[in-house]
C-alpha cells in the first residue's frame, strides 16, 4: 500500500535524513516509526504526502509512483495526523473536524453529519463538544479532534507524527487504547511516528527501528524486543526494559524504610525534642491505631509552644501508594508531589516509606532475580549504603 524503494534524501545543506531507504507497509497495516530525535523519521512520513521531496528513489501509494500525482489530490487520500494539533482557534470543533470534506466540495450539511460521525467515533459527543471553540477541550481531547479530523474524507492511508505526544501518560495510554479499537473498526494503512518504544510495541503490527537515517529492524514488535538484530537495536530496546519493568515490580514490605514516626495526640514540642536528638528533620504521623495521618517537619514542631499536638500540626500526606502497587506508580506519584519518599499502606496501615535510593534496589533486585531465576528476596545484593 506504501511503498519505498531505495529513497534517500538530502537536505540542501547536506544532512542526509534518509539514506536508501526500502520498506512497505500493507493495506490495513500499521506500522510504527520508533528512533531517537534527528533520525529521519518525520523526513521519511513527510515525503510520504509530498510535503517534503526525495533526492532520489521511489514511492508507491496503492501501486501508484506519488512523484507523478498532484500533491493535493494525494493529500486527499492521505490523514495526516500532528501533535501540534494545529486546530483553527475561531471554528468550533464540529467545523474543524469538517474542514477537508468542505475542502473537497461536499454540502455543508452532508460535511457537518460526517464530522458528527467521526466525533463520536473518537469518542467525543457531538452534542456536546461539536460547537465548544479548541480553548474549551482538554489537550487529550484536542489530540483526539486532530485524529477525527484526519479521518474526516475517509482516506485509506494516515500518516500520524507522535500523535499522542502532547498529552501526560495517562491520558496518552487512554487515547492509544481507543486509537487501536478505531483501527480494529476502520482498518487504515497507518504510519505512525514516535520516539517512545513502549508506544511502537504497542500500536505498531510492525516496526521500524531507525538508527542514523536507516532502518536498523523491521520487524513485529515480539521480534524486536525477543531478538533484536543489531546492538543499537538491543541497546536501543534495552534501555527501556528497565523502564517497562517499573511497571511489573511489585512494592513489596521488604523494599521499605522506617521513616521517624510520631503520634497524633504526642505533646509537639515532646516530639520535636526526641526528633531532633534522633537526628530527623521531618516524621510520618500516625494515628493510634497506626493508620497514617499525615506528615509534620520536626522545626514546625519545635515553635508549637506547649500545649499543641502533633496531630493540630500535621499536614495531609498525598504522597502515598498501597502496598503491592507497581515501582512505576510509586515513581509517578513522587514526581507528581515532588516527593523524596512515599507512603507505603495496607489498607489504611502505615508500612514504611519508599525512597528513590529504596526504589532502585527493588529494581535492581527484580533484575537479577530473572537474571539468576530466583526469587526476589533470594537476590544476594550489595546496596550503595553497604558499600
Ligand atoms: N529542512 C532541513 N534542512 C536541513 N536539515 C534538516 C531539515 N529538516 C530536517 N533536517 C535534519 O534531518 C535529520 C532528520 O530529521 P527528522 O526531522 O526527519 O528526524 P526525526 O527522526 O523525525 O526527529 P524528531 O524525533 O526529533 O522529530 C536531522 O538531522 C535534522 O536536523
Amino acid at each position: 500500500m506504501i511503498r519505498f524503494e531505495h529513497v534517500t534524501k538530502r537536505y540542501p545543506d547536506g544532512t542526509v535524513a534518509v539514506d536508501d531507504l526500502s520498506f512497505e507497509v500493507g493495506e490495513g497495516e500499521l506500522v510504527t516509526l520508533v528512533g531517537p530525535s534527528g533520525c529521519g523519521k518525520t523526513t521519511t512520513m513527510m515525503m510520504v504526502n509530498r510535503l517534503i521531496e526525495p533526492t532520489s528513489g521511489r514511492i508507491h501509494v496503492d501501486g501508484e509512483d506519488i512523484s507523478t500525482v498532484d500533491p493535493v489530490r494525494l493529500r486527499r487520500r492521505i490523514g495526516y495526523v500532528i501533535q501540534q494539533v494545529g486546530l483553527f482557534p475561531h471554528r468550533t470543533i464540529l467545523d474543524n473536524t469538517a474542514t477537508v470534506p468542505a475542502l473537497i466540495g461536499w454540502k455543508r450539511s452532508k460535511a457537518r453529519a460526517r464530522a458528527a460521525e467521526l466525533l463520536d467515533l473518537v469518542g467525543l459527543d457531538p452534542q456536546t463538544y461539536g460547537s465548544r471553540y479548541p480553548q474549551q477541550l482538554s489537550g487529550g481531547q484536542r489530540q483526539r479532534v486532530g485524529v477525527a479530523r484526519a479521518l474526516a474524507a475517509d482516506p485509506p492511508v494516515l500518516l500520524m507524527d507522535e500523535p499522542f505526544g502532547a498529552v501526560d501518560p495517562v491520558v496518552r495510554e487512554q487515547l492509544q487504547d481507543e486509537f487501536l479499537k478505531m483501527q480494529a473498526r476502520v482498518r487504515k494503512t497507518v504510519l505512525l511516528v514516535t520516539h517512545d518504544i513502549e508506544e511502537a510495541v504497542r500500536l505498531g503490527d510492525r516496526i521500524a527501528v531507525y538508527g542514523q537515517g536507516r532502518i536498523e529492524q523491521f520487524d513485529t514488535p515480539g521480534a524486536v524486543l525477543g531478538t533484536p538484530a543489531t546492538p543499537y537495536v538491543a541497546e536501543f530496546v534495552g534501555a527501556d526494559r528497565g523502564l517497562k519493568r517499573l511497571s511489573v515490580t511489585e512494592i513489596e514490605a521488604d523494599d521499605l524504610e522506617e521513616p521517624p514516626i510520631a503520634r497524633v495526640g504526642e505533646p509537639a514540642a515532646e516530639a520535636a525534642a526526641r526528633l531532633r536528638a534522633e537526628g530527623a528533620r521531618w516524621t510520618v504521623v500516625l494515628d493510634e491505631a497506626g493508620e497514617l495521618h499525615g506528615w509534620a517537619g520536626v522545626d514546625e514542631l519545635a515553635l508549637a509552644g506547649d500545649g499543641g499536638t502533633v496531630g493540630e500540626l500535621a499536614h495531609r500526606m498525598n504522597s502515598w501508594v498501597p502496598v503491592g502497587a507497581p515501582l512505576k506508580q510509586a515513581f509517578g506519584v513522587m514526581l507528581q508531589h515532588d516527593a523524596g519518599w512515599v507512603a507505603v499502606l495496607d489498607g489504611a496501615r502505615f508500612l514504611g516509606v519508599l525512597t528513590p535510593a529504596k526504589l532502585h534496589e527493588a529494581l535492581r533486585r527484580s533484575v537479577d532475580a530473572d537474571a539468576q531465576g530466583v526469587a526476589r528476596d533470594e537476590v544476594e545484593f550489595d546496596s550503595v549504603a553497604d558499600a
